[in-house]
This record gives structure tokens, sequence and C-alpha cells, in this order.
């Protein structure tokens, strides 16, 4: 038993690993190419495929002694050897295959890289020297011609054809959640989080991300309109690394334990959730506002690999009145195209709160609250595999009709006494304070939620520093007063480094001071939510 037991975690343990190696491999690919590009004098296209693959040498760098170049050497001298003759690498278009080739999208997205490219122009001249780029140089004016005709084709037909080529892939991608044959077809706005630098670790786990943003996005029959509002959902609501790991979050646990089951194991062991035992589709994190539920949602995107939707309905509400109800059908196809996805839908009660209901309430919140119910339907009939975690601070608001749709509905309560202090603990470690009673203070912070808590923590760290600054200031017009009096004094005070000079830890006195102007938010007694939960809860 215990054999069969590892034999099916460890296969569900290698499918994660299989997917995660394919994202490693077309991540290496795009930076060698990128590497490539930029050594021999490319700098624009190098741009725009960091624009496009989001995708950036800032933060990947192509390890040392490896580039493409040397890639191809080896493996020609490789084949060679094996085979007795060269590899045939590429192969001229003929005239009848070239009109059957899908080409190039319109690249839309405006170049995010004028402030790298100075950097980039200056690794060039450092590279000029470099074996690559005098190997190259024979073969420039070719690559050169090459590129010009890649940039004559007409846009219109470019998009199109790449949206073809986009759909055609789609199919080698549903069954596995890998695009298997995927090449650079993409047409994703907005700026890179993959942009920014990453240690190591993260850089590892944010594979899973790079898989959905290495797909094209789906061509939507060529509306226009609804590529427009794809493009802003990419932009502004795909988080491509929401970057919180369930151990961040402190407390919890039964929470915690309850999304890993709702999403994390059936996405691992899909084979045992079939029938009876359906994957939940609709989960509600309901609770007092600043207790984790924005948390936990991008905790389960990241811990399970999922794209990450996030998105607040009071904005979809408020910004997309008139459309809406295209945001949500857009938002529920982008994200069974990426699957597997999480939509994590806050504030669900200002869209379907049963009060704003009858005969005042605007037709398009209307077609929108319909649309929702109609999408969420969809997914549980249809098998996806995207699921939608709704928060609200105010479930016995919520619409019956949809919270008949969200199974499984889990409470995320304010933080227990020992939660609090393991808070205090994590906010303000030794160190960065002295001597803190932190049983006390958590014992002082009833009712205060995780947000209060690191609110009050900040502000009593604000009290040193703004102790230290008041020092700093008054030194420096003393300063100024011996300039004029003594300057050789002066200037031997001048050979002091400002970074060493730091704030006195926090004390409990600038604790006890901090609880006097920082009080907890959330008007809303916990017991209203433990006699909802008793209710209408289901966990
Ligand atoms: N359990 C927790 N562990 C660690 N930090 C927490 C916890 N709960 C809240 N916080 C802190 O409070 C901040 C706000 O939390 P979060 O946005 O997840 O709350 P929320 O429940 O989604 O709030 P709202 O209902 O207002 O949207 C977090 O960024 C985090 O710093």
């Amino acid at each position: 038993m215990s054999y069969l037991l590892s034999k099916v975690r460890s296969e569900g343990e290698s499918r994660m690993n299989e997917e995660k190696k394919i994202a490693d491999r077309k991540r290496n690919l795009i930076v060698l190419i990128l590497r490539y590009l930029t050594n021999i004098g490319y700098i624009e296209s190098s741009q725009k495929l960091e624009s496009e693959s989001h995708i950036s040498l800032d933060s990947w760098e192509v390890a040392d002694n490896i580039d493409l170049y040397q890639i191809i050497m080896e493996f020609e001298q490789y084949y060679d050897i094996r085979f007795g003759k060269l590899p045939k690498l590429v192969r001229k278009v003929n005239d009848d295959q070239k009109k059957k080739m899908p080409s190039f999208p319109k690249i839309s997205t405006p170049t995010k890289a004028s402030s790298t490219s100075s950097n980039i122009k200056q690794e060039l001249q450092n590279n000029s020297n470099s074996s690559v780029n005098s190997n190259l140089n024979t073969t420039g004016s070719s690559t050169q011609r090459v590129g010009s005709q890649l940039g004559g084709l007409p846009p219109k037909n470019l998009a199109q054809n790449a949206n073809k080529k986009v759909k055609s892939q789609n199919s080698s991608l549903d069954e596995k959640g890998v695009d298997q044959n995927n090449t650079l077809n993409m047409e994703i706005q907005g700026q890179s989080a993959l942009g920014a630098k990453k240690n190591e670790e993260e850089s590892t786990e944010n594979n899973f991300f790079d898989v959905r943003v290495l797909k094209g996005m789906p061509d939507f029959g060529d509306v226009q309109e609804l590529k427009e509002l794809a493009a802003y959902l990419q932009r502004d609501i795909l988080v491509e690394n929401p970057n919180v790991k369930f151990k961040d979050i402190v407390g919890l646990d039964d929470a915690k334990r309850l999304l890993k089951e709702a999403v994390q194991i059936p996405l691992k062991y899909p084979h045992f959730f079939t029938g009876i035992l359906e994957p939940w589709r609709g989960v509600l994190l309901y609770g007092p506002p600043g207790t984790g539920k924005t948390m936990l949602a991008k905790a389960v995107a990241t811990e399970c690999g999922t794209t990450f939707f996030n998105i607040s309905a009071s904005s979809v509400v408020s910004k997309w009145r008139g459309e809406s109800e295209k945001l949500i059908r857009v938002l529920f196809e982008l994200a069974r195209h990426y699957q597997p996805s999480t939509i994590f839908l806050d504030e669900l009660d200002s869209i379907m709160s049963q009060r704003k209901g009858g005969d005042n309430e605007h037709e398009g919140s209307r077609r929108m609250k319909t649309e929702l119910l109609i999408q969420l339907d969809g997914l549980m009939k249809n098998k996806e595999r995207v699921f939608l975690l709704a928060a609200s601070n105010l479930p016995w608001d919520l619409d019956v009709a949809m919270l008949r749709r969200l199974e499984k509905r889990i409470l995320v309560p304010l933080p227990s006494k020992e939660a609090r202090q393991n808070m205090i603990e994590q906010f303000l470690p030794e160190g960065i304070a002295q001597d803190l009673n932190y049983q006390e203070i958590s014992e002082a912070l009833e009712n205060y939620s995780g947000s209060d808590i690191k609110l009050l923590c900040k502000e009593a760290a604000m009290k040193p520093l703004r102790r230290l600054i008041n020092q700093i200031e008054k030194s420096n017009i003393e300063q100024e007063d011996m300039q004029k009096n003594r300057k050789q004094k002066f200037q031997q005070q001048q050979s002091i480094n400002p970074q060493e000079v730091k704030p006195d830890p926090v004390t409990n006195e600038d604790i006890v001071e901090a609880l006097k102007t920082t009080k907890p938010s959330s008007f809303i007694k916990t017991q209203a939510y433990e006699k909802w939960a008793k209710e209408h809860g289901s966990v």
C-alpha cells in the first residue's frame, strides 16, 4: 500500500517537474536569443522580444561560456562525429511554401526598453571584441537582409496569421496544460513583472508563470473590442508573479488547509477528482477586512503554479459600467486559455449584493451579474481547470444565486492571540526591536486584523526613526554653524559614513504610543461572521 501511495505521489510530482522543465527550456531559449541579438547589434529586435516575452536581460543572464552560436557549433560537431555529416539546421523556403507560411504578429506594445537601451548599447560596445561577434561579422550582412524582410510584412496579415497559428497550437495545449509547440507568437501588452530583479528561488517558481505568458492570446474571433478588453486584463489584472507562499501567512491554518484541498491537491492528483469528487470551482473567502484573504488567494496561485487574475469587483463596476458584462466574459475566456488559472474577485458584495437588485438596478450591472453566473456554470460543466476565489467582507449581503455557486465558503477570521504574537515577532523582530514584551502586546491587540497589526508595527517603528531624523536635522544646523567657525572639525565629522547611522530599536514605549493612534479598522463584530459561518459556512 505504501509503495502504491508513494508511486501516485511521485507520478504527480514528476508531471509537475515535467511542466517546469518545459517552461525552463523555453525561458532559456529566449534568454539565449536575447543575448545573441544584443551581441550582434539587433538592439531593437531584442527590445521588442523582451517586451513581448516579458523576459528581460535585466533579470536573466546567459550562464558562463554559453551562447547560442556556440551551442549550434557544438551541435554540428556532435552531429558530424555521430553521423559523419553536418546537420541541416535551416533550409530555404520555396515560393509555394512561402504562401502557406504563418508569420509574426504585429507588435502593439510600445517597447519598454528605452531606459535600458543605453545599457544595452554599452554592453554591446563591451562585447565588441568577443569571439562570437568576430565569428559573426562575416555573416552580418545576410542576417541584416533577413531582418528587413521580416520587417516589411503588412501588419494586418501578420496579426491574422499569428492568431491562426496560435489557435492551431492551442489544441496541443489543452490536454496537459502545457504548450508543446509554442513559437514566439505573442501579442501580450503591458509591463513585465518578470523585468524586476528576482532571486534564484523566486525565479525557478516563476517558470510556471512563464509558460502561461509564452502562450499567445486567444483570437476572440478577431473582434477588436474584445481584444482590447483582453489587452487591458493582461496588463492590469493578470498578475505574473504574486509571489506569496502559504508560509508567509501567519495563522489561518484551517483556511490554508481547505484551500490546498480545494485547489492544489486536485491539480496534483486529477485522476482522483472525478464524478462526485469533481474539484470545487468556486470558493468564497469571507471575514473582516485586512485578515489575509488576498494573501491566501495569491498563495494559492503561487504554490499551485496557476495563472493569477486579481480583479476588484467594485473597479469593474465603476470603470467598465457599460462594458462590464463583456469584461467578465473575456476574463473567463483568458483564464480558460491560460489554465490552470485562479481568478480572485475581491469585494464580491459590491456587484453581487441582493440589496442592490430590484427595479433601480442599472441594466449594465444586471447583465454583468448574469454573465458571472453563466461563466461559473460553464466552469462547472466543462471541467475547466479554472478556480474562482471570491472575497467579501459582507457575506450576508450576497445574492443567493451566487452563494449557491460558491460551493466552499471559508471564514478568514481576525488573528488569534498566538497569530498576533507571531505577526509582531515577524514585523518587529529582535534587532529592529529591543526587549519587546511580545506576549503582552499581542493581548492588547484583540480585534486588530493582520493589516491593522502591520500598520501599528510600522507606526511604532517610525518613532525611533523620527527621533533620529530630528537629531540629524538638528546636527545639520549645528554643522552649518561649525562650518562657519571651525572648518577643520567639520571636515573630520564629514568623514562619518551616513549609512552607519541607524535608528534605535523599537521599545515597548513606542508600541504604547503607537497604540494610542492606531485603532482596529473593522467595525463589524467577529460574532456576526461566526453567526453567518454557522448558518451558511461550508468547509
Ligand atoms: N495572516 C496574515 N499573515 C501575514 N500578514 C497578514 C495577515 N493578514 C493580513 N496581513 C497583512 O495585511 C495586509 C493586507 O492583507 P490582505 O490584503 O490579504 O487582506 P484582505 O483580507 O484581502 O483585506 P480586504 O478584505 O480589505 O481586501 C497584507 O499585505 C499583510 O501585510
